[in-house]
């Protein structure tokens, strides 16, 4: 059974606190294995992460095998379904809209003084894309990361995905196709991550790394970190759905679902208002639970991570909402906007009674790599200036330095910054 709260439960107060993924801590043994991994692929390149990828994914790679070639690619996306392929190429167009919308302009200005001032956007020149494929292959997941970077104008877009016993999902290669990858390498693991981040013989290294993993995966993206950028650590999937008693239980129980099928420690939350609706739901949740396909993940996640809230009306759920911060929220009232407009920490939020989630997880446009564990109170999701950096410009004149520059040099001295002070001061004849 899911945990069943109300107002009247004293957890209520400290917005149940209980709820919190605050037991998501790496363990320690876990960050010295990683630590352990990343050291040796520096140290010994390909032949590390060879040894690795024989231990972990049972596969007996060399050097020439590592990288996917273009032949099997080819080969892969002829084994897809056409209609899936199509279904593809659709998510693809609308998610390279929806990103083509986020590149900044340049920006370029003088101030009331003369200054010019502005700021200019360049590509990263390397990303790594890191895809998960130890359990399941997600080529949505692909999209989503390499979309933004070739709109951003990354030129060179890295993909790493396990290969299990040598087994890789068409999809995947075929989505890698679609989105503008320019290399793929058979790998995966903390080695994957540092074989990227310091480069082997055969890969050279990225200047930042994006994409979900295992817990192996996120360690080593943070032992990395200043090494080369990463873009989060995207936990477990959790969705938070906020419905009145109008809705269809069986489709509410099915929005809870689509993120418990992700792992058992994804989390599903309702929150009404109408007590009888609660039930209703709880009993659909069930009967989905007879027929899905990954009902045992789902069941173990529904039963340890899933809650139904049952508030007095659903302006309380405002509150509640924030202090979650979740990765996806939906809203399937009859005035979502209104309820949104209330809300600040949200991941992604879905309006209305025909916005599943899981329309964003493919199709929608927006990106499904998204903040999780609370980190939507200050983060966002992935999106184009991920792969971009802003560079600052200033042009001073004659004139303009003199205006500006006095100030400067007086500022320097009240550092105690002499050479400061006089890189200033000389251009305005002062120094000597
Ligand atoms: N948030 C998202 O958008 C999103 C999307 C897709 C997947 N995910 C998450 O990604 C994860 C995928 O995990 P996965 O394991 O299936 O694939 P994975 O690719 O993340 O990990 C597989 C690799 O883990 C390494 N590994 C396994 N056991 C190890 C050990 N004992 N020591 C060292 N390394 C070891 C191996 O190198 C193997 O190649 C799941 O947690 C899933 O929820 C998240
Ligand atoms: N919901 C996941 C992120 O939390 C992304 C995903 C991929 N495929 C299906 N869903
Ligand atoms: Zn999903």
């Amino acid at each position: 059974m899911p945990l069943r709260l109300s107002t009247a439960d004293p957890r209520f107060e400290d917005g149940f606190r209980g709820l919190l993924h605050a037991k998501r801590e790496t363990a320690e043994d876990l960050n010295a294995a990683v630590a352990d991994i990343l050291a040796d692929v520096r140290a010994r390149g390909d032949a590390a992460v060879l040894d690795y990828t024989k231990r972990w994914d049972r596969l007996d790679l060399t050097a020439d095998t590592l990288r996917v070639t273009a032949a099997e690619v080819d080969a892969a996306v002829s084994a897809c379904d056409p209609a899936t392929l199509d279904a593809l190429h659709l998510a693809a167009a609308r998610i390279e809209d929806f990103h083509r919308r986020q590149v900044p302009d340049r920006q370029d200005y003088v101030d009331a003084a003369g200054v010019r001032l502005g700021a200019r956007w360049t590509p990263v020149g390397a990303v790594g894309i890191y895809v998960p494929g130890g359990t399941a292959a997600y080529p949505s997941s692909v999209l989503m990361n390499a979309i933004p970077a070739k709109v951003a104008g990354v030129p060179r877009i890295a993909m790493v995905v396990p290969s299990p016993d040598g087994v890789l999902n068409p999809l995947v290669l075929a989505a890698a196709r679609a989105s503008g990858v320019t290399e793929i390498y058979r790998i995966g693991g903390a080695q994957a991550v540092g074989a990227l981040a310091y480069g082997t013989e055969t890969i050279a290294p990225v200047d930042k790394i994006t994409g979900p993993g295992n817990a192996y995966v996120a360690a080593a993206k943070r032992q990395v970190f200043g090494t080369v950028g990463i873009d989060m650590i995207a936990g477990p999937s959790e969705i938070l759905v906020v419905a009145d008693g109008q809705n269809d239980p069986a489709w509410i129980a099915a929005d809870l679902l689509s993120q418990a099928e992700h792992d058992t420690s994804a989390q599903s939350i309702l929150i009404t208002d109408d007590a009888a609706f609660a039930d209703a739901v709880a009993r659909a949740v069930e009967l989905h639970l007879q027929t899905l396909p990954r009902t045992e993940i789902a069941g173990q996640s529904w039963a340890e991570h899933g809650a139904i809230i049952l508030v007095d009306s659903l302006s309380q759920a405002v509150p509640l909402v924030d202090r979650l911060a979740p990765e996806h929220l939906e809203l399937a009232v009859a005035d979502p906007d209104a309820l949104a407009a209330e809300i600040r920490n949200a991941g992604a939020i879905f309006l209305g009674r025909y916005t599943p989630e899981a329309i964003g997880d493919y199709v929608a446009g927006p990106n499904h790599v998204l903040p999780t564990a609370r980190s939507a109170r200050f983060s966002s999701g992935l999106n184009v200036l991920d792969f971009m950096k802003r560079t600052t410009l200033v042009g001073c004149t004659p004139d303009s330095l003199r205006a500006i520059g006095p100030a400067a040099v007086t500022l320097a001295e009240a550092e105690g910054l002499g050479a400061h002070a006089l890189s200033v001061a000389i251009r305005l004849g002062q120094g000597t």
